[in-house]
């Protein structure tokens, strides 16, 4: 029974006034107001019905597909979110041209320092070598640096400032930052690095506009711009990186620049060319290293022209300081892709060079592939550097001086790649009891053509198996 509200405290309570019916209302007004609050409802349900269906909608759009890039420092994890995001997003990769600028004229002028600093090197050993040991060697003769060498390395140690320019223009709080290390290391061995994918691009970006032309954001007439004392200075590099006595103090001293990321001294005309703004390729090429985390986030379109999909792609640090926070990305990965520089079975790691880096790979492979945590996680592996590798054998370096197992088999690309697969692929069966998604892939991913199209499948492969997943499709 309804209870009846006493008109006292109805003249109290504004609302209840508000909604009561009216005094002395005769059957006809009260008739075509009953109609009215009918159709006010009727409106009013719709309403709610159509937010009800939106709701459904959205919790029936499947979650993100995420994606963790893992590997050791150098092996490729940057470039390839690089490549992704050259692919799926061209635009906003092309806008961020006049940030690489920046990075690669540091990467050039890292190499230059290299090379002086090798010089260097060289002339102290012979000075400290007594002087009958010296004129006994004569193939240090090719080593005297002469008068041309010596006035080209004075004009370039001038770089230095560039650098330093660079580097602090670059390191904008919380964005970019040398590596904190342990030890005394030489500038070949220290490096720039980034903190996020995002925030180290703003000093080069100008916040007043959406998208930039790259063109726009550099001062290409200051006299205190990089690329101006670069191109002055442009004759001078080339000439050092030429000179016979240089290449044979780097050989001697084994180091082969055109191995390591960030190598322009084959490209220094376009590097230095006053009006330079770096092409696809160039950025790709371009070494920065990575610290913490960064989330990339994408909007996919699905290939069968279903619902588009949101992925996310994680970028960690791979040195091996940098590891132990990995494990908290582990959880809801749909797709881990593993890069092994399948190239570097004759170096070590930076961090500690008593380890080698092929040996580092698979010790990094068997600790995810074994991981708990990851048990259900579809695992892609990227065998990448394949172009180093294939010049690494063909100039005669043996991968069985570095690797025993591989005993007498030759010595060239298809049996090495395949032996090196088939390791990894023991590892992968030995450690992971649960059978899972899992590709391989032999990889350069400087190369946009041929990475285009494993990146392309493995977005597919993901958004059909993500579909499955969310029972979306059966
Ligand atoms: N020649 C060649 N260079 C490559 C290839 N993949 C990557 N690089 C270069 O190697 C360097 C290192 O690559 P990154 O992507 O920065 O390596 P990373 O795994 O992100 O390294 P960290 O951030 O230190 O963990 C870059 O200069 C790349 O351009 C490849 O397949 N071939
Ligand atoms: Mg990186």
């Amino acid at each position: 029974m309804p209870t009846k509200v006493p008109r006292r405290f109805m003249e109290d309570d504004p609302i209840a006034n508000a909604i009561a019916p009216p005094q002395n209302e005769s059957p006809q007004e009260q008739e075509r107001r009953l109609h009215k609050e009918r159709a006010a409802k009727q409106v009013s349900d719709a309403i709610d019905a159509e937010l009800s269906r939106e709701q459904l909608h959205e919790k029936k759009r499947p979650k993100p597909v995420k994606i963790l890039l893992l590997g050791q420092s150098e092996s490729g994890k940057s470039t390839t979110l690089k490549n992704f995001q050259l692919l799926y997003e061209p635009k906003t990769f092309r806008a961020e041209r006049a940030s690489w600028r920046a990075i690669i004229q540091l990467n050039l002028v890292r190499s230059i320092h290299i090379i002086l600093e090798a010089l260097f090197r060289s002339q102290q050993n012979g000075s400290e070598r007594p002087p009958s040991a010296r004129s006994s060697m004569s193939s240090h003769e090719s080593f005297r640096i002469d008068a041309e060498l010596t006035s080209i390395r004075t004009r370039l140690l001038g770089l230095i400032d560039i650098e330093k320019d660079l580097m602090q223009r670059l390191s904008l709080p919380g964005s970019t930052e040398v590596e904190p290390t342990e030890r005394p290391v030489s500038l070949r061995r220290r490096e720039l690095a980034v903190n996020s994918t995002v925030a180290w691009k703003r000093a080069f970006s100008d916040p007043a506009r959406d998208s930039f032309d790259s063109d726009h954001l550099v001062d290409w007439d200051n006299p205190k711009d990089p690329g101006v004392v670069l191109h002055d200075r442009r004759e001078d590099m080339k000439r050092l990186w030429e000179h016979p006595t240089v290449q044979a103090i780097l050989e001697k001293q084994s180091i082969r620049l055109q191995e390591q990321g960030g190598f322009f001294l084959d490209s220094i005309d376009e590097v230095t060319s006053r009006r330079y703004i770096p092409t696809d390729d160039h950025i790709l090429r371009a070494r920065l290293k990575t610290l913490g985390v960064s989330e990339h986030r994408m909007r996919l379109s699905d290939p069968t022209g279903g619902m588009s999909r949101d992925f996310r792609i994680f970028d960690v640090g791979g040195t091996r300081s940098l590891r132990a926070a990995w494990v908290s990305y582990f959880d809801d990965m749909d797709a881990i892709i593993f890069l092994a520089p399948i190239s570097a079975f004759d170096q070590t790691l930076v961090e500690d060079p008593t380890v080698n880096r092929l040996a580092d790979s698979f010790k990094l492979w068997t600790s995810v592939v074994s991981n708990k945590l990851l048990q259900q996680t579809n695992m892609i592996l990227f065998l990448n550097k394949v172009d180093i590798m294939h010049a690494k054998l063909a100039s005669g370096i043996r991968l069985s001086d570095f690797v025993d197992s591989y005993g007498r088999r030759p010595n060239d690309f298809d049996s090495a790649s395949r032996y090196l697969r088939k390791q990894f692929n023991a590892i992968l069966k030995q450690n992971s009891p649960t059978s899972r998604i899992f590709y391989c892939h032999l990889t350069n991913a400087i190369d946009p053509k041929s990475t285009k199209y494993v990146l392309a499948g493995i977005k597919d492969m993901l958004m059909r198996f993500h579909l499955q997943e969310s029972h979306l499709i059966l």
